[in-house]
């Protein structure tokens, strides 16, 4: 019995070795191709569990970091909320990334101007097809071609770093994901043929692949000062502006007014610069950094970012579980329809969306914060004249005012929250104005102690 037993021991064990074992007849090639495929078995074993461990410890570190997710439609300025965030804890962190941002606002400029030449195009084609009388004259013709270079930046830029789904034609949208910074630093390193740095290289840069780069862009717009300034300080084209409705100064990323230094050779944009830029987010973006300043440096934190328009919303869903914090944007620019649905009004959406948020039952445990962003363009409007209730009938004969506004709304939303929200849960809300960095900074300290604390007491730390 024993014997039998050895016997069929060893024979399994032979069964295994003899496939381990090589050849008898094995020459020395097979051997070397044998002896390298274990290699590579090896390496390839070794590298998933280096990727196991690390999306262990990945997961290990996202249960202990605080989690926040940006909310709010879209332009109401949750990625310009995250810039500021980034700004006031991880600074050196958001110098580094100064450089990527010139080329955006580069971007931002050169959509204005397509926008002013497609316009101008527009009453061509109209006024030679009626045989109408035009204000413009060949010398806007002129200026047309001659910025007309300008374009084909626009593409080949946004090529680099936009989603293949594109935007509406104007702005900027970037892939899903933040992959198009690595792109932009990539395409910039190459183009001054080292680390990217702000300051154009001595040498003028040589194209060779056909591919326009980020670095040409700054000197073909240096070039173009004086034609982009002449174009939109003319009369003419103002006034065909003004008819076909077109308002530049009203758009996000408007950098018209400050021609003169964002086509300088050594421009370097500033902090309120970055905050003005105009970067559509697609799909979402995690960000995950340990903060370097301000209550608790050291902390690590999740931000996720969403695309606020209303065909991405249903993406947002997966991101609900396990987040502390929700920060929610409502501009209450009342006057405005979303760009998406010319139908809806942007508070009336925002409102729609915060009784459908603070009523998801996966977000019963999750503290919200409500940003009443953009507080600066509510009071220029309210200043210039516009009447609220000519847009809100139920707002009746309230003053015509930014607190009394304000006010209205506020307990507005307080009262959805009251009756929405599966738990009761406190009412906690901060007029923002995001490209105001100082006042930003100073509310999001206070967001930031908030939620850490709260933090801290679930996982019994406090
Ligand atoms: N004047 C002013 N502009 C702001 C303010 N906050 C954001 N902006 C600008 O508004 C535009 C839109 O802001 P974003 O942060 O890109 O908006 P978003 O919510 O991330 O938009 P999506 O990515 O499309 O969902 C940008 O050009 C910002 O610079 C503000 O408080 N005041
Ligand atoms: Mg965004």
């Amino acid at each position: 019995m024993l014997r039998t037993s050895t016997r069929s021991s060893e024979a399994s064990f032979d069964v295994f070795g003899a496939g381990m074992r090589p050849p008898a007849n094995e020459t020395d090639e097979d051997k070397a191709r044998r002896l390298e495929a274990e290699r590579e078995a090896l390496r390839v074993s070794k590298t998933i569990d280096a990727a196991l461990l690390e999306g262990k410890k990945v997961l290990e570190r996202k249960k202990r970091a605080v989690k926040i997710l940006l909310l709010g439609q879209s332009e109401s300025g949750k990625s310009s909320v995250l810039r500021n965030f980034r700004l006031a804890f991880t600074p050196r962190y958001f110098e580094s990334e100064r450089v990527l941002w010139r080329t955006v606002i580069q971007l931002n400029l050169i959509s204005s101007i397509k926008k002013i030449l497609n316009t101008m195009h527009e009453e061509w084609t109209e006024a030679e097809s009626a045989s109408s009388p035009t204000m413009l004259t060949s010398q806007h013709r002129r200026l047309s071609l001659a910025l007309s270079p300008l374009l084909a930046f626009e593409t080949s830029i946004s090529q680099l770093i936009a989603s293949d789904a594109g935007g509406n034609g104007y702005g900027v949208t970037v892939r899903p994901g933040g992959g198009w910074k690595d792109r932009l630093t990539a395409s910039l390193g190459r183009a001054s043929g080292a680390a990217p740095a702000l300051g154009v290289s001595a040498e003028p840069p040589t194209g060779g692949s056909g591919q326009q780069d980020p670095t040409q862009v700054t000197q073909v717009l240096a070039a173009c000062r004086d034609n982009i300034i002449a174009l939109w300080e003319d009369d003419a084209v103002r006034a065909v502006l003004a008819e076909r409705d077109v308002d530049l100064v009203e758009e996000p990323g408007f950098f018209l007014d400050d021609t003169p230094r964002v086509t300088a050779l050594d421009y370097v944009p500033s902090d309120r610069d970055i905050m003005r830029a105009r970067i559509r987010t697609l799909g979402v973006e995690e960000h995950s950094f340990v903060t370097e300043s301000g209550f608790r440096a050291g902390t690590e934190f999740f931000i996720t970012d969403v695309c606020g328009s209303s065909h991405q919303r249903s993406t947002w869903i997966p991101y609900f579980d396990d987040v502390q914090a929700i920060l929610f944007l409502a501009p209450l620019l009342f006057w405005q329809s979303l760009d998406e649905d010319t139908k809806t009004n942007r508070v009336q959406d925002s409102l729609e969306l915060w009784r459908e948020i603070v009523g998801n039952p996966l977000l019963a445990k999750t503290a919200f914060i409500l940003l009443f962003n953009k507080k600066d363009i509510l009071q220029a409007h309210i200043n210039a004249g516009v009447v609220v209730k000519k847009y809100v009938p139920s707002y009746g004969e309230r003053a015509n005012d930014v607190p009394s506004v304000t006010k209205y709304f506020r307990d507005k939303f307080s009262a959805y929250l009251r009756k929405f929200s599966p738990e009761p849960r406190p009412f906690i809300f901060y007029e923002t104005e995001a490209i105001d960095t100082k006042s930003t900074a100073v509310i999001l300290g206070e967001v930031q102690e908030q939620i850490i604390r709260n933090h801290l007491k679930d996982l019994d730390v406090m």
